[in-house]
């Protein structure tokens, strides 16, 4: 049996001329862009550029001022982050959220909760053959998670004594857990050495792959976008100023101007590379 066959269809999402407001601030402005079901897509851009505002949008803990985010034709603009979880969104965070004091197992556990149909105590007391059924698929999917990231030996280890390229990949493994239909993953390689920031590309890519997921994600290693991205979106004080294949987008003058100032791709090249490696 596959990965994908416990798993839903990978899910489509658009964002459909968002704006954001904070106070008087602008922090994005009719921003429009998709991702296509079973592809990679990456959200990239100047510091301020509004990455995090339009992630925060579209994983529900922002309320666009206006506009519209669907998830496979579906509006889902008001709807608070556990509902989009129910439906297949799940997501990781710029600063490791996990249990550090729990093991890894127990982490990946926790991922699980949002999607179960009975809660903990139901579960506990009814053992009738479908939440026993439904208790063994999870647990088959949190082993082909745990042999799918190669986190196996660490899985009893509390997740405070791990590298932090190993805690990533635990975030992973957490989110997985969930059974996502999209996944959005906010800067996944940042602070990563090159070796932890490759084996976070192999698991992503292996991710829409394998388990026919659709992934969005914020980073700003461009070695990492260009590599592994189907689609990037470049922001810009709040708009979408670029939207194409990667090849496009690094070629586009505007791309490199909201950059550096000037028009010189193989200039921004350059000036990304050096981020990425910080
Ligand atoms: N909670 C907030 N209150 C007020 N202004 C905010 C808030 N969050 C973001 N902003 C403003 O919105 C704009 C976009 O910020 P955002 O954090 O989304 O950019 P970003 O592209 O994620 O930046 P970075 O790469 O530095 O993380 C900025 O001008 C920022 O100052």
């Amino acid at each position: 049996m596959s990965a994908q066959d416990t798993w839903d269809a990978p899910a489509g999402l658009s964002v459909e001329d968002v704006t954001l407001r904070f106070g008087g601030i602008k922090a994005l402005s009719g921003v429009t862009f998709s991702a296509q079901p079973g592809s990679i897509t990456a959200v990239i851009g100047p510091n301020g550029a509004g990455k995090t505002s339009v992630f925060n949008c579209i994983s529900g803990f922002y309320r666009p001022s206006s506009g519209r985010i669907m998830l496979d034709g579906q509006d889902v603009t008001r709807l608070r982050p556990p509902r989009r979880a129910t439906l297949g969104m799940a997501r990781s965070f710029q600063n490791i959220a996990l249990f550090r004091g729990m093991t890894v197992l127990d982490n990946i556990k926790l991922g699980r909760h949002g999607h179960m149909k009975t809660n903990l105590l139901q579960a506990f007391f009814y053992a009738g053959p479908a939440a026993r059924e439904e208790e063994a698929l999870r647990r088959e999917v949190e082993e082909r998670i745990i042999d799918f990231l190669e986190i196996d030996h660490i899985r009893n280890m509390p997740v405070s004594v791990l590298s932090y390229g190993l805690q990533k990949r635990v975030e992973l493994a957490r989110a997985l857990a969930m059974r996502p239909r999209i996944l959005l993953l906010d800067e996944p390689v940042a602070g990563m050495n090159r070796e932890e920031t490759e084996d976070m590309a192999r698991f992503i890519l292996d991710v829409k792959e394998e388990w026919g997921v659709t992934i969005l994600m914020v980073e700003h290693d461009m070695g990492l976008v260009m590599d592994i991205s189907d689609h990037v979106t470049v922001l810009n004080f709040g708009q979408v100023i670029a939207s194409g294949k990667p090849a496009e987008v690094q070629a586009d003058p505007q791309v490199a101007a909201a950059y550096l100032g000037s028009g010189d791709p193989a200039a921004l090249m350059k000036r990304l590379a050096a981020e990425g490696a910080t």
